[in-house]
């Protein structure tokens, strides 16, 4: 199993210590439900890539970048490059490592730039990233100062990817990934009484989740008094009563439950509570943001849409459109 000991060190001395009466045990829970089958191989493929310090560590460009060529031998830079293929597909990127470009299936400094200058500044922030694939956007969000940066993701196989980029980054720094769904986390608010984090960020969740009201309840819990909530979904155009709920799939993927406007995304927020709830930014998703490549080399939108009217998905329904909604918990 991975180790978790920099986090509990991480949350000692914080507004969030109280977690950490439950949280080994939490993780203990996810692990002994289901392990997945690769984890010892992908540990032991970790504890193998060459050992290097970094040079510098760039957080704050496009490409997530970690260390030059030149910080290892030529050699070790082709025995990383091939590790790291062994752990494909890259689905949310991009990111560079000692001269290597991993380029993932998404360009994910594209969702960063739209949402990056709406946000409350992240310094001196504690962030929650639930859904946070690899961590890539969480790699974005400690470049902007945060002082703590926790992911919470469902798959294992993104801790191993994820793990791969901070082995390398730096060990110490404060940004940790739990392999564990947003609704395996426990309500702060609730539970700790009023502690929650500064901001939380839910970015392509909510399609996969069957209940919206309960995954916003959630998202409210996570956040202290006057946090800021910064939700990123598809949507469709619409009024305040349109959604679209798939008859089975959704640009081929399994899982949509809905996919509903705005105006509609919006009422429910303040249903549930949230204040000052306002859409940053809406555009539909381009085949320069989300394509194959060498690194992910499985179907990508072009394949999920209507060959002969990109504005359909296959299915027949509106192309995938996503927007950002940004509000506060009151
Ligand atoms: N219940 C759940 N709780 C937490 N995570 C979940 C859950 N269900 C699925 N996931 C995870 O949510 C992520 C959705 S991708 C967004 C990645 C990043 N945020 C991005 O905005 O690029 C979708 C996309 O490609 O946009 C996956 O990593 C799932 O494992």
């Amino acid at each position: 199993m991975f180790n978790f000991d920099t986090l509990y060190s991480d949350l000692k001395d914080t507004e969030l210590e109280p977690w950490l009466e439950h949280l080994p045990a939490q993780i203990d829970a996810v692990f002994a439900e289901k392990t997945h089958g690769f984890v010892g191989d992908w540990i032991k493929l970790l504890a193998e890539m060459p050992k290097a310090q970094a040079s510098d560590v760039d957080l704050t460009a496009d490409r997530v970048r970690i260390g030059q060529a030149h910080d290892m031998s030529p050699g070790q830079v082709e025995q990383l490059e091939q590790q790291l293929r062994t752990i494909i597909p890259w689905r949310k990127g991009p990111y560079e490592l000692f001269g290597i470009h991993v380029n993932t299936e998404w360009r994910s400094d594209f969702k960063w730039q739209r949402i990056q200058p709406h946000l409350s500044p992240l310094k001196g922030r504690t962030v929650l990233d639930v859904g946070c694939g690899n961590g890539y956007h969480m790699w974005r969000m400690l470049g902007e100062g945060a002082d703590l940066v926790i992911g919470a993701d469902p798959s294992q196989f993104f801790v191993a990817q994820f793990r791969a980029i901070k082995q390398y980054a730096g060990e110490k720094l404060p940004i940790h990934l739990l392999p564990m769904k947003s609704e395996q986390l426990p309500a702060f608010t609730r539970e700790y009484k009023g502690v929650g984090f500064d901001t939380v960020f839910s970015m392509g969740v909510l399609y996969h989740r069957a209940s919206p009201v309960e995954h916003f309840k959630e998202l409210r819990s996570f956040l202290r008094r006057g946090g800021e909530l910064v939700l990123e979904t598809l949507v469709i155009e619409g009024d305040v009563q349109t959604t679209l709920i798939p008859k089975d799939r959704y640009a081929k993927m399994r899982n949509v439950w809905f996919v509903a406007s705005t105006a509609f995304l919006i009422r429910l927020l303040e249903r549930v509570g949230f204040v000052n709830c306002r859409v940053v930014d809406e555009c539909v998703t381009s085949l320069e943001e989300q394509r194959a490549t060498d690194w992910m080399n499985f179907e990508s939108l072009e394949d999920f849409l209507d060959p002969d009217d990109h504005s359909k998905t296959i299915e027949g329904y509106p192309a995938p459109r996503r927007a950002t909604i940004i509000c506060q918990a009151p």
